[in-house]
C-alpha cells in the first residue's frame, strides 16, 4: 500500500528526531512540512502564541479537539505539569493511529489520551466517561464548522469555568465566521484576536482567544 503523507511525516520524525524529546518532534515535523509536505500542523509561529498563551494559563484538565499528527498534543505537553492532563479527540481512525506513535516517541503519552470518534458524540461523555469536572484549556483545530456547535455542547455540559480558555485556530484561513460572530458578540466570553499566517504559508490567519467569565 502507498505510504500516507502522514506516514511519510511520522517516519520522518522516528528517524530524524530523538525520542523522548518533544521539542525536537516539534522542530522535525516543522522541518519536515516546511521543506517536503505542507501538512495542517498549527506550526511554529502560531505554536509561539500558543506557547504564551498556555504558559499565562497554566492549564490543569486540556481538550483538543482535531489531533491530526499529534504535532499540537506534543506541543502543548511539552509545557504542562507532570499532573496536568490533556485530552484530544480525533475522528480519523488513521491520523489517531499515527498520533498516538508520535505521542509516544515523543515521551509524553502520560500527560495526553487521544479518543477516537466525534467531537459531537464524545464532549457530552467527558464528565460520566472521561473523568472530566471542567476544562481550564480547549484547542479547538478540527472542522472548522464544529467549533460553534461543540462550543455549544461544551457550556451546555457544564464544562465550562469562570476562567476557561477556549484557543481557535484558523479563524482567518480556512475561517470559523458563525464562531467568530458568535462569540465576539456573547458578553459571558472575552476575546482576544493573535493575527498571524498558515502554517508554512504566506497567507495570513489569525488565532482567537475566548475566556469564560462564568
Ligand atoms: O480535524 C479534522 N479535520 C482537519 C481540520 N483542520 C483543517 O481543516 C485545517 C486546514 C488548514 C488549511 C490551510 C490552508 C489550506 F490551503 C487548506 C487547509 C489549516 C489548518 O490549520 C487546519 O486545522 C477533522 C475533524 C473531525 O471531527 N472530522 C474530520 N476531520
Ligand atoms: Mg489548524
Amino acid at each position: 500500500m502507498a505510504q500516507s503523507k502522514e506516514e511519510r511525516i511520522l517516519n520522518f520524525v522516528l528517524q530524524n528526531a530523538v525520542r523522548g524529546d518533544p521539542q525536537s518532534v516539534v522542530d522535525t515535523i516543522d522541518k519536515y512540512c516546511s521543506q517536503k509536505e505542507w501538512a495542517m500542523n498549527v506550526g511554529a509561529e502560531k505554536g509561539l502564541i500558543l506557547d504564551k498563551i498556555l504558559e499565562e494559563t497554566k492549564p490543569s484538565v486540556l481538550l483538543e479537539l482535531g489531533t491530526y499528527c499529534g504535532y499540537s498534543a506534543v506541543r502543548i505537553a511539552r509545557l504542562l505539569k507532570p499532573s496536568a492532563r490533556l485530552l484530544t479527540i480525533e475522528f480519523n481512525p488513521d491520523f489517531a493511529a499515527i498520533a498516538r506513535q508520535m505521542i509516544e516517541f515523543a515521551g509524553v503519552q502520560d500527560k495526553v489520551k487521544i479518543v477516537e470518534g466525534s467531537s459531537e458524540t464524545i464532549i457530552p461523555q467527558l464528565k460520566k466517561k472521561h473523568e472530566v469536572d471542567t476544562l481550564d484549556f480547549v484547542f479547538l483545530d478540527h472542522w472548522k464548522d464544529r467549533y460553534l456547535p461543540d462550543t455549544i455542547l461544551l457550556l451546555d455540559h457544564g464544562l465550562l469555568r469562570k476562567g476557561s480558555v477556549i484557543l481557535a485556530d484558523n479563524v482567518i484561513f480556512p475561517g470559523a465566521p458563525e464562531f467568530i460572530k458568535y462569540i465576539r458578540n456573547n458578553n459571558r466570553f472575552e476575546c482576544t484576536n493573535y493575527p498571524s499566517y498558515v502554517e508554512y504559508m504566506k497567507v495570513k490567519d489569525a488565532m482567537e482567544k475566548a475566556v469564560f467569565v462564568g
